[in-house]
């Protein structure tokens, strides 16, 4: 594979440290492990695969291999093969020259202990994927945060802390009784911050997923893990929504409370490490809160979706996991949408809406009438049709299995309509023809200059059909209700993140980048023009990269 020579020289160029990840990269070519415990996979079935795509030329493999083979090996969902690497890549078209910063995107990309194998696609641990744009060239690079999750499970060669659907292996019944402890003092629980990152207003940049110990501060230059980010209040709690809102002035989130079912919705300042609690949402219905991986804002409202798929303390606590994890479909408690007040913490509409299913919130925005009043709230998000299988479907087992099967379960862009005017039900229609995106949707951006506000552009994930896994970048006009979608045949896309040319006054002005796991086992950094939709550059990694979730970007200072 010559693009991967050239690459991994290049990146022995850039700095003396690179030297050392590359060559960790040339003996892993060479079908020799380095590290301990996770790394040591003798008999991992996959090895040999990865071995040989990541040491030979891209051929194609023989259809009825690769019938048989499904996408059991699909680079996507296969982890990551060394703890670092960085390196300049080789560009194919043009990064704009306004272009300067770097682009952060996490997400759990290793999916074993040994020759021990994750079940869902969330377990993995963290790895942290960079993308430094500087003058038209490209250093990229990932390294595995060291959470305490990742370093017991390196050291032990075994799970030591309950992730997403993994729970440690107790040897006794005493050991059960300890862990039950551990479990309500959150000791058990991971920090495994595989989710997110964010830069907040002060510059901090952290690494984030639904346990609030899981809140890891990382610097973007060297992916070094730097510590914990530790929250200096009081409020408590173990776990918070995965998706805060980030700005340069707040950091606003959303902490369930298990106890007494609701959420405390917090703000916190830059600078400070101390959330202070804006207000409270009791829950309307079912024996838990709505499980929150995300929610929107509107300019002066906070809107708390309290969603029928709820947490469930009983899952929490069985050693095998339950079909649908740490949560429970409970539809007679209904669905709900909450609007809080951002200025006074009070709640100025609580209205129920059908039943939904959502990971990700796009964006909400106040609706007026013709004299400036405020009459609706809209609130759009990623709707699986009030459909939990989707979480079912993210079982690497079944991402893995893809033999051409349409087996997405369909989503839609939801658009939530919740009225101001004291009546008690709000809508929930989609913004537009799901046909247009492939019925499949998922994993959203839109330009940050509009958050909280009427917005036109959303760009996500859809699904060129048949597929298991939103396959597609598709740009949605609200407006037009039109998609433009690309697609290369058998390429996984992670989530198309914006980025504003500096002085736009188009909304959609800018590039989206995502990074691209390819079926050959390959992987690339793509930009797309946020305008046209159309590819600008591209760049190879010398290695296949597993999928990844979300990002950031960090502008040049
Ligand atoms: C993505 C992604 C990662 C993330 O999950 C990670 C964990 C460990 C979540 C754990 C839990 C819940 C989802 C519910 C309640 C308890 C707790 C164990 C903290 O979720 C994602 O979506
Ligand atoms: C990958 C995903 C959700 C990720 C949560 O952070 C959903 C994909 C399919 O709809
Ligand atoms: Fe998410």
């Amino acid at each position: 594979m010559a693009s991967l020579a050239f690459s991994a020289k290049i990146g022995r160029c850039i700095s003396p440290s690179n030297a050392m990840v590359s060559d960790q990269y040339e003996s892993k070519r060479k079908g020799l492990s380095f590290g301990k415990g996770i790394f040591a996979r003798k008999n991992d079935p996959r090895d040999s695969l990865v071995t040989k795509v990541a040491t030979q030329a891209p051929t194609v493999i023989p259809s009825l291999e690769k019938e048989l083979a499904g996408d059991r090996n699909h680079v996507a969902w296969t982890s990551v093969q060394q703890e670092r690497w960085e390196g300049e890549l080789v560009v194919e078209g043009e990064i704009p020259l306004w272009l300067n910063g770097t682009y952060l995107r996490n997400g759990p990309g290793l999916w074993h202990i040994g020759s021990y194998n994750f079940r869902h696609l969330f377990d993995g641990y963290a790895t942290l994927v960079r993308l430094h744009f500087e003058n038209g060239r490209l250093i990229a690079g990932h390294r595995q945060i060291e959470s305490e999750a990742y370093k017991a499970a390196k050291n032990n060669n075994k799970l030591c802390y309950r992730e997403f659907s993994e729970v440690p292996k107790l040897d006794n019944f005493l050991a059960y009784i300890g862990e039950l402890a551990n479990l309500f003092s959150g000791a058990s629980l991971t920090d495994n911050a595989n989710t997110g990152v964010v830069k907040l207003g002060d510059g901090r940049v952290v690494c984030l997923t639904e346990t609030q110990k899981g809140s890891i501060i990382v610097d973007p230059n060297t992916l070094d893990t730097l510590g914990k980010f530790e929250y200096s209040d009081s409020l408590g709690g173990l776990i918070h929504s995965a998706h805060p809102i980030v700005t340069d002035t707040e950091f606003l989130t959303l902490l369930p409370d298990l106890l007494k079912p609701g959420y405390l919705v917090v703000r916190m300042e830059p600078g400070s490490n101390e959330r202070k609690v804006i207000g409270r949402v009791d829950c309307r219905g079912g024996p838990a809160p709505g499980w929150v991986h995300s929610f929107p804002v509107t300019e002066h409202y906070v809107i708390v979706p309290e969603m029928p798929l709820r947490y469930c303390a009983q899952n929490l606590l069985k050693a095998e996991p339950t079909p649908l994890y740490k949560f429970e479909w409970h539809p007679d408690s209904k669905g709900f949408m909450h609007v809080m007040c951002k200025a006074s913490g009070n709640i100025v509409a609580s209205v129920e809406v059908p039943l939904y299913v959502t990971f990700h919130f796009i964006n909400a925005y106040e609706e007026k009438d013709e004299d400036g009043r405020v009459t609706a709230i809209i609130a759009d998000c990623c709707e699986h049709n009030a459909d939990t299988t989707i979480l079912e479907r993210l079982r690497l087992q079944n991402l893995r299995a893809f033999m051409g099967e349409d087996v997405l379960p369909d989503a839609r862009v939801g658009r939530f309509i919740i009225p101001l005017d004291g009546s008690p039900y709000g809508k929930l229609e989609a913004a537009l023809d799901p046909e247009e995106h492939g019925k499949g949707m998922d994993m959203c951006s839109f330009n940050p200059a509009y958050l909280g506000k009427k917005y036109r552009y959303a760009y996500a994930c859809g699904a060129q059909r048949p597929c298991n896994f939103p396959n597609t970048l598709t740009k949605i006009d609200l407006f037009e209700k039109k998609a433009k979608n690309w697609y290369e045949e058998g390429a996984v896309p992670s989530e198309p993140f914006f980025v504003a040319r500096p002085g736009a006054t188009e909304e959609d002005d800018g590039v989206l980048i995502s990074m691209i796991s390819e079926k050959n086992g390959d992987g690339y950094a793509l930009l797309l023009d946020g305008s046209t939709f159309e590819e600008i550059a591209r760049a190879k990694f010398p290695y296949g990269l597993p999928y990844g979730l979300h990002g950031c970007w960090v502008p040049k200072k």
